[in-house]
């Protein structure tokens, strides 16, 4: 869907939204000319992260269309309560997984991906190797790092409470990334995208909405970024987004994407392909580039109008970080000078989108439609009450 040049931020927002990227559970993401996926590493039914210590079995004697080997490599990701069950419980178990989200064509897409992840990570040289492991103290402020440090819960979700900034409700933004990072790793991209000019590699862009920008996951920086979901991601939106299946993020889709004279100029009106998504600006120096933000939509209500207290702009600052619901629908306006690139995850929950499907909910605690039509509903309802006393007592004085 094309986007208008103003980006569709006026109040009316009718025909002018696009979901990035959004397919059916789970999903992939179509480079510009919607060939190549972006793997799904969906893991619901199984534990994100594996147990090391324990021994998977053999699977060779039983049949299917996957190699027995997958079955011993996913063991280990059972949920506790099935690691020492009998084989064929497990393997059916496993089957049953495997069969549910990858079909044929998925299997097919997730594998040529993966040759394109291992074509790249053989050959590209880093720049910086100290970027592809989680090391807080070079990577974040004091105050983000700090925030983080106390042991008990309640504390810590205080302290992270603290460093927030919430302009609107459910648009946070706190300092986060230090000045020596946001350089290596502009510099990092740099090295990279030279790189597949030099070897004339094929390019999966971020998005079908970007011809700028490249996919972080793609060049072996995968895991420092689940990482950084799993150590600090994961407990801010376990307390701002819990209703988004916050508590359960899952898999992620991490890149940056590049703006200004030669590159993207501006991003339509549209909503992420995410539960969660952070966006981080690492630079450079740039006029322009604002978010808009107007109002979390369910799919029912995504192109309803905004109420005025939905309305929001916020200016990037290199280093400060924004999250917000994948579902708050946003825009970024015209770059106007310079170049501004920005850091994006979009932090997935298969079990949450796995949940919703069986919940057939009427109206999503998340959507600022759902609950406008609510208070309207209660509204109408207390107001007929108070007409229907009203007749009553009159009725009575006669
Ligand atoms: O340019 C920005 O800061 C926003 C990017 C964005 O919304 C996205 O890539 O999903
Ligand atoms: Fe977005």
């Amino acid at each position: 869907m094309t986007m208008p040049a103003n980006g569709g931020a006026d109040r009316r927002t009718d025909s002018v939204l696009t979901a990035l990227s959004s397919t059916p559970v789970p999903v992939g993401n179509m480079d510009a000319n919607g060939t190549v996926p972006v793997p799904v590493n969906s893991n619901y039914g199984l534990r994100l992260s594996p147990k090391k210590d324990h021994k998977p079995e053999n699977y060779e004697d039983f049949q299917s269309e996957f190699s027995p080997l997958l079955f011993s490599a996913l063991e280990r990701h059972l949920p506790p309560n099935l690691l020492n069950a009998p084989r064929e419980v497990k393997f059916n178990h496993m089957l049953d997984i495997l069969r549910r989200y990858w079909n044929e064509g998925e299997r097919r897409r997730v594998k040529q991906h993966s040759l394109y992840r291992e074509r790249i990570m053989s050959s590209y040289q880093p720049l910086y190797r100290e970027l592809y492991e989680l090391n807080p103290s070079s990577f974040f402020v004091p105050s983000f790092i700090n925030a983080f440090m106390a042991n008990d819960d309640v504390s810590r979700n205080q302290s992270i409470r603290n460093i927030m900034s919430e302009p609107v409700p459910g648009v946070l933004t706190f300092d986060m990334l230090l000045p020596d990072f946001c350089s290596k790793m502009l510099a990092e991209v740099e090295n990279y995208e030279k790189w597949i000019m030099e070897t004339k590699s094929a390019t999966i862009r971020p998005n079908t909405m970007n011809k700028f920008g490249v996919v972080l996951d793609d060049f072996g920086m995968e895991p420092m970024l689940e990482k950084l979901i799993e150590d600090f991601i994961r407990d801010i939106s376990k307390i701002f987004f819990i209703d988004v299946g916050g508590y359960a993020l899952d898999s992620h889709h991490g890149f940056v994407v590049e703006y200004g004279v030669d590159r993207d100029l501006e991003l339509g009106f549209h909503v992420d392909d995410s539960e969660v998504t952070l966006n981080v600006c690492l630079g450079k120096q740039f006029a322009g580039g604002e978010l808009y933000f107007r109002g979390v939509r369910c799919e029912k209500h995504m192109h309803t109008e905004s109420q005025p207290e939905e309305i929001f702009e916020y200016s990037h600052v290199p280093g400060r970080a924004v999250i917000h619901r994948g579902r708050h629908r946003h825009g970024a306006r015209p770059t106007t000078a310079g170049n501004r690139v920005n850091l994006l995850i979009w932090c997935r929950s298969a079990v949450f989108r796995e949940l919703r499907k069986h919940m057939n909910e009427s109206t999503t605690r998340w959507c600022g439609e759902c609950q406008r039509e609510k208070r309207e509903r209660l509204d109408r309802a207390v107001a007929e009450k108070k007409e229907e006393l009203m007749w009553n007592r009159i009725l009575r004085l006669r």
